[in-house]
């Protein structure tokens, strides 16, 4: 037991709200509702092929993507919890393509809840870390059914986000607009302790996260980017550079705010009509808000990604996020005219290796 000494998630909340005037009781609520989703869903998790958990559902959801039986119950276990006490006037899951209405003659309140319920779902089958990620935006007419346009919110609305990731500990990571604290659920007392306070991502890293395996389809800036770091000491960045890709967001968001690093899912050639693979809303906004609420910066790979005004509900978006420095080294690339103020487009299906820079350049 990480012993009682320490604060408790409720504990931390009421302490922000005698703090922040905008930390409300109901906003407080509704994270605490949510927490006990993540709670519910961190069991699910660990019980596994144990509680016939794993594998698909034999659906597709709104994203075209199979669902597995996790993510559904996921969904549900969210639905649940949230529904009936927060104070909420709409909710907007990954799993589902509308908005999900609540129930009929229950109150509507003042807030919107947006949310991806099980985030890492290729990683579940095989006993990888998958989190849950949240977002809370302030409902443009409280008291009232939301409609979907009242979601499409930039991310800098934004009143409170987080997620929970279910690896080795369970944890929860919130943000209410006044820095980035951590907390780690003790299984025995069944409940979440404030184990890291003022979580700060360090402004400088050696460490990038891409799916390497799309580098044909990158944009050239992209490309220049990880080939720099590939390039190591004997390259222009004159240091070796380490690589990592959990294909889990929640993972890859939660080592980069413990040890720094930076995260490259840009928007690339390979579906041409896709602008990348994170979704804004549920993914993206809550990672950004608190990204630079650590001391980070959040980007599109041109610019600040809180500041993109929604046209969807699931809307996809090219999404570049860490320390500091080196995010603005990408968007700086990406605003860099190349080769004389043109940048010549690489054939879609590039052969050149990852490994020549000036081959990739040279056409
Ligand atoms: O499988 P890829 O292309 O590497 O993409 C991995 C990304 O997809 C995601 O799993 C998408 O999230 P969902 O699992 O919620 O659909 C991210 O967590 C992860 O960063
Ligand atoms: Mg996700
Ligand atoms: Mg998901």
């Amino acid at each position: 037991m990480f012993g009682i000494d320490r604060s408790t998630l409720t504990e931390y909340l009421i302490a922000q709200r005698r703090q922040h005037p905008g930390a409300t009781g109901e906003l407080n609520a509704l994270i605490l509702q949510v927490a006990q989703a993540c709670k519910a869903i961190s069991r699910a998790v660990a019980h596994g092929a144990l509680a016939d958990v794993l594998g698909d559902h034999g659906q597709t959801n709104v994203q075209g993507e199979t669902q597995k039986k996790l993510d559904v119950l996921a969904d549900e276990i969210f639905l649940r919890a949230t529904h009936w006490g927060g104070d909420l006037a709409g909710m907007v899951s990954e799993e589902n393509a509308s908005p999900i209405p609540l129930p009929a003659g229950h109150a509507r309140g003042k807030y919107l809840l947006v949310f991806d319920p099980l985030d890492g779902s290729s990683n579940i089958d095989v006993n990888v870390a998958v989190g849950s990620i949240f977002s809370i935006l302030r409902a443009p007419t409280p008291g009232e059914d939301a409609a979907a346009a009242d979601f499409l919110q930039a991310g800098r609305h934004q009143v409170a986000a987080g997620y929970a990731i279910y690896g080795p500990s369970t944890m929860l990571v919130l943000t209410v607009g006044q820095g980035v604290a951590g907390f780690t659920f003790d299984p025995i007392l069944g409940d979440f302790f404030l184990t890291h306070p003022d979580i700060r991502i360090p402004e400088t890293t050696r460490e990038f996260a891409i799916n390497a395996s799309n580098a044909r389809f990158w944009e050239a800036p992209v490309r220049r980017y990880v080939d720099e770091c590939l390039a190591g000491r004997s390259g222009p960045r004159e240091a070796d550079f380490n690589m990592r890709w959990i294909a889990s967001l929640v993972a890859e968001t939660h080592r980069i705010l413990m040890r720094g690093g930076v995260f490259l899912y840009p928007r690339d050639r390979k579906e041409p009509i896709r602008a990348g693979r994170l979704r804004l809303l549920y993914e993206c906004n809550p990672i950004g808000f608190l990204v630079e609420q650590a001391g980070g910066r959040a980007s599109t790979g041109t610019g600040p990604v809180l500041e993109v005004a929604p046209e969807a509900l699931h809307q996809r978006i090219g999404f570049v996020f860490g320390s500091r420095t080196e995010v603005e080294r990408i968007e700086r690339y990406h605003a860099e005219p190349l080769f004389g103020g043109s940048e010549r487009p690489l054939p879609l299906f590039n052969s050149r290796s990852l490994f020549s820079t000036e081959a990739a350049f040279s056409q």
